[in-house]
């Protein structure tokens, strides 16, 4: 029988620092207890049912809640100070002389809870300053740590603090995360792009371009047919694109409140560029890398785009391309021609 190694000895094993592993610890036992109850499904009661407004002006789900309290409560005694969350407005202070500050999306993919396909918990871990502000509102390769646990057929658990990314799948039997790959790597040519197309009309003419380019498939500049995927869910594109490769886009767009995108850049962009990038991938805002942004707000926005690194460098190209040449109508782009 073959020695499977838990999160927690892996943890010790890698020399990562005691308290942000013990904090990592606990994120995980809360995850094990979100995913049994997810498991559940809506048996005791919906766990999709509307329950308010964040101060995203997002609609709050049941299981949004749920799963706030239970990572909040797991927190005291971890060497937390600062807490921000996607659910709570303003940051909550959990240890006055906790050295840590983390940043979360509880339950991430929320319009997807009620009809059983894959959502998430993302996370980001810094060193907590003095204020809030300076902990937050940091350059985003200031991180320490960050990872995101995906609810799905398996529940896995996906992590970085700097020397590559981790990938472990939890066994429901025993209830602990076992380490399936120590060195996960963004697989550099893939035909998938992600893009919630029902958008187009809103897009600047870069995004317009590259989408279209991905369109034109074989015969076009990029030089073969592309698939689309759109799950709604951050975590599970993310995954999907960790494990095969493609680039995932959710950029700027002309609609009211989304000029900066849907995304928040603290704890979720930040935290997924960090795994991105550690795993040989990019991630930028569509032209820079999202790992130099500095939030300007808890829950400020930035369009997300990341993936195969060649597919982003692409992205950020097209951005920078004179306006006639990001005409849709500018059908082979010599400049680009693989
Ligand atoms: O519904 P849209 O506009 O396609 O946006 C989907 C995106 O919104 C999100 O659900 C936002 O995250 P939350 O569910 O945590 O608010 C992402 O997971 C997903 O990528
Ligand atoms: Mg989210
Ligand atoms: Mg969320």
């Amino acid at each position: 029988m073959t020695h499977i190694t838990s999160l927690h000895e892996h943890l010790l094993l890698t020399g990562a620092d005691p308290v942000v592993a013990g904090l990592i610890g606990a994120l995980g036992g809360v995850a094990v207890e979100v995913s049994r109850l997810i498991a559940r499904g809506g048996l005791s009661s919906s766990l999709g049912a509307a329950v308010g407004r964040n101060s995203d002006g997002d609609g709050q789900k049941a299981l949004d809640m749920i799963a706030d309290d239970a990572f909040a409560a797991c927190l005291p005694g971890t060497g937390v100070r600062w807490l921000v969350s996607e659910e709570r407005e303003g940051v909550t202070e959990i240890d006055p002389s906790g050295t840590l500050a983390l940043a979360i999306d509880p339950l991430d993919g929320s319009s997807n809870i009620d009809v059983n396909v894959s959502i998430g918990t993302i996370f980001s871990i810094r060193a907590a300053q003095a204020s809030p502000e300076e902990s937050f509102l940091a350059p985003a390769d200031g991180q320490l740590a960050a990872g995101y646990v995906i609810y799905g057929p398996q529940t896995a658990l996906l992590l970085t603090w700097g020397a590559g990314v981790s990938h472990y799948v939890l066994d429901p039997g025993t209830g602990r995360f076992g380490l399936v790959n120590d060195r996960v790597r963004v697989p550099p040519r893939a035909s998938e792009f992600a893009i919630n197309a029902s958008n187009f009309r809103h897009w600047s003419k870069p995004v317009r371009a590259y989408v279209d380019d991905c369109l034109s498939g074989a015969a076009g500049p990029l030089g073969r047919d592309y698939n689309m995927r759109w799950i709604a869910s951050l975590v599970a594109e993310t995954h999907r694109i960790l494990m095969r490769g493609g680039i995932f886009l959710y950029p700027a767009d002309a609609r009211p409140g989304y000029q900066h995108g849907r995304l928040r850049l603290v704890y979720e962009c930040a935290p997924i560029a960090f795994l991105m990038e550690q795993a040989g991938g990019r991630a930028t805002d569509g032209a820079d890398p999202i790992l130099s942004r500095a939030a300007s707000g808890l829950h400020a926005r930035t369009p997300f785009v990341f993936g195969s690194a060649e597919k982003v460098a692409r992205v950020a190209a097209y951005h920078d391309l004179p306006e006639a040449e990001i005409s849709p109508l500018f059908g082979i782009r010599g400049l680009f021609k693989t």
